[in-house]
């Protein structure tokens, strides 16, 4: 049995899947500091988890009442956001690893933080348990020099576009193939938002860059936003004050006083109206310079909590393409926790190979 955890800014995700890697049961803890939910079968009641330390007590706590203890378990697979120029693919880890992905956390402080903790909350729990890594910047690491340099002195160059959402972008290309279209603009809408260029499966240019901070309009980050802009944020409010106010305040919160996209949609104030059409407007002018990336395009898709359901938004966002005539439309399932477990697999069968007899 693998254990896959995908733990997000305020979420939570366990999955378990068997050797065949079929779906075996999944648990959730939803609003992570607020008012915490968990979903076991379908089931959701109110939990207390101020953090996600509590969450993942609760989360192996309910898979062990169905039947699946720790014990059980053959591995443990996480998601992790932020790889950096050092994780091209995914890998086995070790303290070494573990480090490599500590020195990343200033690149991605709502994400990588609370990856670790579910990594060493396990190796606390199972010192034994071969753990895997899977990165959302993996899938875009051979993106086009074009696609991934900023226009800054070579000094700087570290400074450079990786990309996010790699594993449900690699998902996506899995679910649609062996029907792939050539050229696809994907667009994962959930907390976080970016959209892909893809052409014969490969990113060739992605909304997101340094940071899972640029491109679309997101549920509390801006989407691109001015350097200049930033720097007069934190001129006054402090870099760290800066930095919370553009990863957690910011995008549909900021504008509307929630990130909650279903929520917005119901209202009908002028705020809620205003934040809904720049979503729209920077997804689809984000969407044609990806078409502009692939030399044209032939279909679109959707995933994410608010592309798999809000079909208004979809067909808002593929209206306002238009002029790149009448596109198929996708609606896929996000599932990164399939890709993490399908990664697992490879490493650990790749490990076994070349682990001395
Ligand atoms: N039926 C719906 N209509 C519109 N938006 C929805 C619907 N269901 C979920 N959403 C939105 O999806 C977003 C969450 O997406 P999800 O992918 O679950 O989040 P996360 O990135 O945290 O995994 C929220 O903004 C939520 O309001
Ligand atoms: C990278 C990212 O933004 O992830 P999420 O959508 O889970 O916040
Ligand atoms: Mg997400």
């Amino acid at each position: 049995m693998i254990l896959v955890l995908n733990a997000g800014s305020s979420s939570l995700k366990a999955d378990l899947f068997d050797a065949a890697l079929a779906p075996v049961a999944g648990a959730r803890v939803g609003e992570i500091g607020g008012a915490a939910r968990l979903t076991l079968a379908g089931e959701t009641r109110p939990v207390a988890a101020p953090d996600h330390a509590a969450a993942l007590d609760l989360v192996l706590g309910a898979l062990s009442e169905a039947g699946h203890p720790p014990e059980a378990l053959e591995a443990a697979a996480h998601r992790v956001v932020h790889g950096g120029p050092d994780f091209a693919a995914p890998v086995l880890l070790d303290d070494a690893a573990i480090a490599r992905i500590e020195a990343l956390v200033p690149l991605a402080p709502l994400h990588n933080p609370v990856n670790l903790a579910g990594i060493r909350a396990m190796a606390r729990l199972r010192p034994d348990l071969p753990q895997t890594a899977s990165f959302d910047t993996a899938f875009h690491a051979a993106m086009p020099e074009l696609s991934r340099r900023y226009a800054l002195p070579e000094g700087e160059g570290h400074l450079r576009r990786y990309g996010f959402h790699g594993l449900s972008y690699a998902g996506l290309v899995h679910a649609l193939e062996p029907d792939l279209p050539e050229r696809l603009v994907a667009f994962h809408l959930g907390g976080g938002a970016s959209l892909c260029a893809i052409r014969d499966g490969r990113s060739v240019a992605t909304s997101m860059g340094y940071s899972p901070l640029s491109g679309l309009v997101m549920g509390t980050r801006p989407g691109e936003i001015d350097g200049m802009a930033v720097l007069d944020l934190a001129r006054r409010h402090g870099i760290d004050g800066a930095a919370r106010l553009l990863n957690r305040e910011s995008g549909l919160t900021g504008l509307a006083g929630t990130g909650d996209m279903r929520a917005l949609l119901a209202r009908d104030d002028a705020e809620a109206r205003f934040a809904v059409a720049l979503f729209v407007e920077r997804a689809a002018r984000e969407g044609a310079g990806a078409i502009v990336a692939m030399g044209g395009v032939d279909a679109l898709a959707f995933t994410g909590g608010i592309g798999e359901n809000a079909a208004g938004l979809r067909e808002a966002i593929a209206a306002r393409l238009a002029p790149f005539g009448t596109l198929p439309i996708h609606v896929v399932a996000a599932d990164e926790a399939g890709q993490i477990a399908r990664d697992a697999r490879a490493v650990l069968r790749g490990a076994a190979r070349s682990a001395p007899a």
